[in-house]
């Protein structure tokens, strides 16, 4: 694992870092594979990104956008991951829909959803079952409880190791996750992650021991490249 800690001044340039460094990523995929990978995340920290991506003139038809995670709720909810997605990027650019990997979740069954989509990756990477295929980049953001995608702490997501998607649960809001091996087998994990809310949690996940069942985002250990963008609320102490 190749890991790079980064501490910008404030969230708008580590907003700037990490749209450079995702624009290299898509840069170098589609030259080596002719397609760049992507799962994004929820939550509010990369909003920004995603309108400032939005902004950029990129190849959309050789891009492929996926989630990391989502809430179980229609995709027109005001939770949804996916919603917040289409509003700051996804409906502003020129994207083929085909290109677009939303996780279906108007299932009755959470379970069958996950199952869907783990088939819906399979087919996409073709890969067999049990094989864990490599993104370009997965999108990380972290709780104040150290959780990351929804693999939040002590629930059985944590748990499921032999493929690519579960059901997991924040209390008992349902939600489907990456599970954290397949986090792993991405080239790149980039978190980004902002606000000093966030520093108890940080300084568990850097400890050099703690607990993976109760600090989610030390599972986080991929084979290839791992990124932490912070801002100085978040990571000032963390600055070696
Ligand atoms: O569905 C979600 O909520 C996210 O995927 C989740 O893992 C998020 O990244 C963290 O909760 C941080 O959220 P904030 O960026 O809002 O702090």
């Amino acid at each position: 694992m190749n890991k790079k800690v980064e501490v910008l001044p404030d969230q708008s340039a580590l907003v700037g870092r990490a749209l450079e460094l995702i624009l290299s990523k898509i840069d170098a995929a589609i030259k080596e594979r002719g397609r760049f990978t992507i799962a994004l995340s929820g939550g509010s920290t990369p909003k920004p990104l995603y309108e400032a991506i939005a902004q950029q003139k990129l190849p959309w038809d050789k891009i492929h956008v996926f989630w990391g995670d989502e809430r179980y709720v229609p995709p027109d909810h005001p939770d949804s991951n996916e919603l917040m997605a289409r509003r700051a990027w996804l409906d502003r650019v020129d994207m083929p829909v085909a290109n677009i990997h939303a996780i279906p979740t108007l299932e009755a069954d959470p379970a069958v959803a996950a199952v869907k989509y783990d088939k819906h990756l399979q087919n996409f990477f073709n890969t067999a079952s049990g094989e864990f295929p490599a993104l370009d980049v997965v999108l990380l953001g972290m709780g104040d409880d150290a959780h990351t995608a929804s693999l939040f702490p002590h629930t059985q997501a944590l748990q499921v190791r032999d493929r690519l998607i579960t059901v997991g649960n924040k209390d008992s809001s349902i939600r489907i996750t990456f599970t954290y091996p397949f986090i792993n087998a991405a080239r790149s994990v980039m978190f980004v992650v902002a606000g000093a809310n966030k520093r108890p949690a940080l300084a568990q996940v850097f400890a050099p021991q703690a607990d993976e069942l109760t600090y989610p985002s030390r599972l986080i250990q991929p084979q290839g490249e791992l990124w932490w963008l912070l801002d100085a609320a978040a990571g000032a102490e963390l600055q070696t």
